[in-house]
C-alpha cells in the first residue's frame, strides 16, 4: 500500500494532535484522541473476546526500514497485555497503526472489531490512548489543561465538564495539584495528567505507550498501581514497555516483539512456565559443586560467591543433589527458581534482553 499524501510524513493525520507548549513539555500524540463518531459508526464490536487483532501487520517505512513484520498480535478482552521489546523492535510503530495514526504497509489491524484506520472515527472514542507522553500546555494548570481536552471532544457535553474532569483529576491523584501550572509537575505527574486525560470518558480500551519511561521508581510504582486499578474496573489496557519486570509485575498478558517480529504471546504465567528455570546450589564448595553439576549433565553453569547456578540436567533432580554430596559438597540450598519472562525471552531469541535506550 502506498504511504498516505500527508505532506512527506508517515501520519495519516496530525489533526487531532496537541500543539503549543511553553514549557518543554512534549507535544507529541494526543492522549483522549477526540473524534467525532459518524453516522455510520453503529456499534463498535470485538466481540469475540479481542479487542485487538492484527494479521500479517507489516510496516516498512520509506527509507525502507521494516519496522514490523508480519504481526499476528491477539489481545484479550479485560487482559492488562503487555507488548514487550526492546528499544527498536517496532512497539511504537505498531500502537500507531492500532491507532489509526499510520497506514500499515500491508496486513490488517482490528481494534474493537473495526477495522484500522479505516474505522478510525467510530473506534477511537471508545480508546483511551497515551503515546509518546502527554501533549500539555505548561502555562496551564492541570485542570485547566483537562478543561480544554474535554472542550476538543464534540461527544462531551459541556454542562457536566467540571464534574468529568474533576472526577478524572481525582481519579489519577492530582486534586490537589490540579490548580498548579503544568510546567511544574513532574514528569510523573505529567503522565498521570496525560492518563487523566485518557480517562475523561469511559474508556473500553486503553492503549499506553511506555508509560513509565523516564520516571523515577516511586514515579513507576504509582502509574503502576494506577494502570492495575484501571484494569480492575473492567478497561482492557494495551501498554508497551521495554522493562520485563514491568510486565511481570502489571500484566496478565503479554507478547514479545524482537526486530519487527512477534516472539510469542500468551498468559505471562504460561510464558515464563514453558521455560525451565534455573538450578540453584548454596554451598562454600563452589567448584566442586559446578564440576559434579556439569558431570551430571547441566548446563550454562555460573559460579557466583557462595552459589552455583545451572540449567537443570535432564535426570531427576534428586539424582543430582545425591551426586553432590557423595563428592563431598557440603550443600547449604538446593532448588530451582522459577523462569522468569527474562528467562523466557533468552530461551526463545538465544539472546539478552537488551534495555539499553
Ligand atoms: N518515521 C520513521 N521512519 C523511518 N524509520 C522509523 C520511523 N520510526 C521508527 N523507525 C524505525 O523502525 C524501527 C522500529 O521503531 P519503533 O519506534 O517502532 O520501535 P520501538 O520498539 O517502539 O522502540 P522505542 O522503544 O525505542 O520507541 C526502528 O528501527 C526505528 O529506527
Amino acid at each position: 500500500m502506498e504511504e498516505p499524501p500527508t505532506g512527506g510524513t508517515d501520519e495519516v493525520t496530525r489533526a487531532d494532535r496537541g500543539v503549543a507548549d511553553d514549557a518543554g513539555v512534549a507535544a507529541q500524540a494526543a492522549p483522549a484522541t477526540p473524534v467525532t463518531p459518524t453516522a455510520h459508526s453503529g456499534h463498535v464490536g470485538g466481540d469475540d473476546g479481542t479487542v485487538i487483532a492484527t494479521h500479517a501487520l507489516t510496516k516498512r517505512y520509506r527509507g525502507g526500514q521494516l519496522a514490523v513484520d508480519g504481526l499476528e498480535l491477539s489481545v484479550p478482552a479485560g487482559s492488562v497485555f503487555g507488548f514487550l521489546g526492546p528499544n527498536g523492535s517496532g512497539k511504537t510503530t505498531t500502537i500507531r497503526m492500532l491507532m489509526g495514526l499510520i497506514e500499515p504497509t500491508s496486513g490488517t489491524a482490528r481494534v474493537l472489531g473495526r477495522p484500522m484506520p479505516k474505522a478510525a472515527r467510530a473506534v477511537l472514542p471508545h480508546v483511551g490512548a497515551l503515546i509518546e507522553g502527554p501533549a500539555l500546555y505548561g502555562f496551564l494548570s492541570g485542570r485547566d489543561n483537562l478543561l480544554r481536552y474535554d472542550a476538543a471532544d464534540p461527544t462531551a457535553d459541556p454542562r457536566t465538564r467540571r464534574t468529568r474532569v474533576a472526577a478524572a483529576l481525582d481519579r489519577v491523584g492530582l486534586a490537589a495539584a490540579s490548580g498548579k501550572k503544568a510546567k511544574a509537575y513532574s514528569l510523573g505527574m505529567k503522565q498521570r495528567l496525560g492518563l487523566a486525560a485518557a480517562l475523561l470518558q469511559p474508556r473500553r480500551l486503553l492503549v499506553l505507550d511506555e508509560p513509565t519511561n523516564g520516571l523515577d521508581p516511586q514515579g513507576m510504582r504509582e502509574i503502576r498501581s494506577l494502570i492495575r486499578e484501571l484494569a480492575s474496573d473492567g478497561t482492557t489496557v494495551f501498554l508497551s514497555s521495554h522493562l520485563l519486570d514491568e510486565i511481570e509485575q502489571v500484566c496478565t498478558h503479554a507478547a514479545v516483539m524482537a526486530q519487527g517480529r512477534l516472539i510469542t504471546q500468551g498468559a505471562v504465567a504460561e510464558l515464563a512456565a514453558g521455560t525451565r528455570g534455573r538450578l540453584i546450589v548454596t554451598t562454600p564448595d563452589t567448584v566442586d559443586a559446578a564440576r559434579v553439576l556439569k558431570e551430571q549433565g547441566a548446563g550454562d553453569v555460573v559460579i557466583t560467591e557462595d552459589r552455583v547456578t545451572a540449567e537443570p540436567p535432564e535426570r531427576d533432580l534428586a539424582d543430582v543433589n545425591v551426586a553432590l554430596v557423595t563428592a563431598g559438597v557440603r550443600v547449604r540450598g538446593f532448588g530451582v527458581e522459577r523462569a522468569s519472562l527474562e528467562d523466557a525471552f533468552v530461551a526463545l531469541t538465544g539472546e539478552g534482553f537488551d534495555v539499553a535506550g
